[in-house]
């Protein structure tokens, strides 16, 4: 019987060592091809046995995928064949993996027969601590779901099995090599949590009902869920829980992917008998070209996006986007102070005392360090400010929106490109705040994570304010589109869905007219027929993009079939401004 203590018997014998090494320059982690052995060329037995892809597991990969393994990255899906973009690479129905949404969408896609565990988790956990304490975190909830899904359906089943070989940093640390110690902390807590949630008094119980037999092995669990789990989120990209595929873990990461995961039957109004989770294609792949997905929001600087790499994953990414130097890399820049249009590199906010300088990549002036200093001021205030205005989100909607209203113009007027962090993530949380605050929204409490009719504080909003409020959002949504736009690939997720926000904002009734806002002589929105042709053209191009990202199979998933309502609905309301407009001419040239 296969059990913890078996499988870190294999691991102790961890083949990174010993599998056939991918020299550095060559490093699978970059989007060209470069060649790693395939699973049938591995002849080390070690390597073999710790990889266990045969014995019929991961048999719903299809056959235009295969594995192979580098010595740098462990694991990883190949294409065999061209894969063209749009296209589904892997799909997963939901009977197959495990999934958990979390306090905003309770248990809708819960396994049943798992929730009376679950239940009585719940009550223990309350009554232990006499009703003073929080829920216990969406990940313990997940990881306990894992542990009674793993006796449900057997130790000795296939899925167990795949969940056993997928990859844990603990073993690393057994190495003797180097783990982040907040990560340390982290899973102990979480350890902690865990058997606490379990009801298990005694390392005895924990053997007999979860086959884990040791500290060492808990800890060995609590990794491999941190490490492989996906964020599951609704169609409209909504962070909805947590969802553990091992076939889909099996992806390795890019910053710069050349595949997304998404979930488009990820809520009750999806298509029946749609897959849960979806593999789709960003562009055409090539044959013995790897998969990569992105493990973390690619809009964010270099630093950032290493520092979540290193403590979540426990790998330093050598991608193109982080290994090449680029004169300037849009998430960190600024608009030429002498205005030729041109970008200048921010400096690394770490490098306080040291060389600031940098020159205009267009004019070649060089930015002045007074300038400079200001302006890493600006980026250190915002980014203190973004981490609290997330955090009041929810709780405190009104002071959340005081600081990103506060905030963007304090980076915008020290030069802050609109692609640049922390300016972007400040602005697509405006816009979040501004549509909440419009529609009226349900907001959860951050108390207990439960939804709660948290109904905006905020005075009772006039015709007028409601109509500048509309134009705000949309002036935000055009900036977000350009920006990520400029960020991301063509056709990412992200992309077609803040257009298709964009859109639908911009096809809104006006309802009174104010004085539009002008921008050089450009009025932003513009009103009337122009403004239903914007919303038109955007919705037009949220079509296509999501059509690459949610796949196109289905229709660019749930927001694209909306999309497309959305466009017929408009493509009517043009043609009646259109005969009006002609009628009016008409009756003029009478
Ligand atoms: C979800 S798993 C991916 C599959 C994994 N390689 C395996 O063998 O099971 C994530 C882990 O893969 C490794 N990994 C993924 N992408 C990597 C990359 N670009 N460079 C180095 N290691 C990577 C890291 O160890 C990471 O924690």
């Amino acid at each position: 019987m296969s059990s913890f203590s078996n499988l870190r018997a294999k691991k102790d014998k961890k083949s990174y060592v010993n599998v056939p090494t991918v020299p550095r320059d060559q490093s699978s982690t970059s989007n060209s091809s470069p060649k790693a052995p395939l699973i049938d060329d591995v002849q080390d037995e070690n390597a073999l046995r710790e990889l266990r892809i045969r014995d019929g597991l991961y048999s719903t990969l299809p056959e235009w995928l295969e594995i192979r393994v580098s010595a740098e990255e462990g694991r990883g899906l190949w294409a065999k064949q061209v894969l063209k973009a749009a296209a589904v690479l892997h799909a997963q129905h939901k009977k197959t993996k495990l999934v958990f949404a979390g306090a905003r969408n309770e248990c809708q896609m819960a396994d049943w027969s798992i929730h009376k565990f679950e239940c009585a988790a719940l009550q223990r956990w309350f009554q232990a601590a006499q009703g003073v304490q929080l829920p216990p975190s969406d990940a313990v909830r997940c990881i306990a779901r894992l542990l009674w899904n793993r006796e449900k359906k057997g130790r000795d089943s296939i899925w167990a099995k795949e969940v056993d070989s997928m990859q844990s940093h603990h073993i690393v640390v057994t190495k003797g090599e180097q783990m982040d110690t907040k990560l340390i902390e982290d899973q102990a807590q979480l350890a902690h949590s865990l058997v606490q949630y379990l009801g298990v008094a005694a390392p005895q119980e924990l053997a007999e009902q979860f086959g884990i037999n040791s500290a060492g092995e808990l800890v060995d669990v609590i990794s491999k869920f941190t490490t492989n789990t996906f964020t599951l989120s609704d169609p409209s990209l909504t962070p909805i829980g947590a969802c553990v595929s091992p076939a889909a873990a099996l992806l390795n990461h890019s910053c710069n992917p050349n595949v997304v995961v998404v979930f488009p039957g990820a809520d009750s109004s999806s298509k029946k008998g749609q897959p849960l989770l979806e593999v789709v294609a960003l562009r055409d792949i090539s044959p013995g070209e790897q998969l990569l997905t992105a493990y973390v929001d690619t809009t964010l600087p270099a630093t950032l996006r290493q520092k979540a790499l290193k403590e979540t994953y426990s790998f330093t990414c050598h991608c193109n986007l982080c290994d090449r130097k680029q004169d300037v890399d849009p998430r960190e820049s600024l608009w030429c102070p002498k205005k030729c249009g041109g970008t200048c590199s921010l400096p690394d906010i770490e490098s306080e005392g040291t060389d600031l300088a940098t020159l205009c990549t267009a004019c070649k002036s060089p930015v002045p360090v007074s300038n400079l200093e200001e302006v890493l001021d600006a980026v250190r205030i915002g980014s203190e400010g973004l981490e609290k205005a997330e955090k009041l989100q929810y709780s405190e909607p009104d002071k959340a929106k005081r600081l990103t209203t506060n905030l963007i113009p304090l980076l915008t007027s020290a030069g802050l490109s609109h692609t640049t962090h922390p300016l972007l993530a400040l602005t697509r949380l405006h816009q979040a705040l501004l549509i909440d605050e419009l529609s009226g929204a349900v907001m959860p409490s951050s108390q207990t994570g439960e939804e709660e009719a948290v109904v905006s504080p905020g005075v009772q909003l006039t015709e007028k304010d409601r109509q500048e409020h509309l134009d705000e959002c949309i002036r935000a949504g055009s900036k977000i589109v350009t920006g990520l736009s400029a960020l991301l690939a063509p056709g990412h997720p992200m992309i077609g869905i803040a257009t298709a926000e964009l859109g639908k904002l911009l096809a809104v009734d006006e309802i009174a007219v104010v004085d539009p806002q002008t921008n050089g002589g450009i009025i932003f929105p513009p009103t009337g027929p122009a403004r239903l042709k914007l919303a038109y053209d955007m919705l037009m191009r949220a079509r296509a993009s999501l059509r690459i990202g949610f796949g196109a199979r289905n229709e660019g998933g749930r927001v694209g079939r909306q999309v497309r309502e959305d466009l017929v609905r408009l493509e009517k309301e043009i043609e009646v401004w259109t005969s009006g407009v002609k009628n009016v001419l008409a009756d003029r040239s009478r």
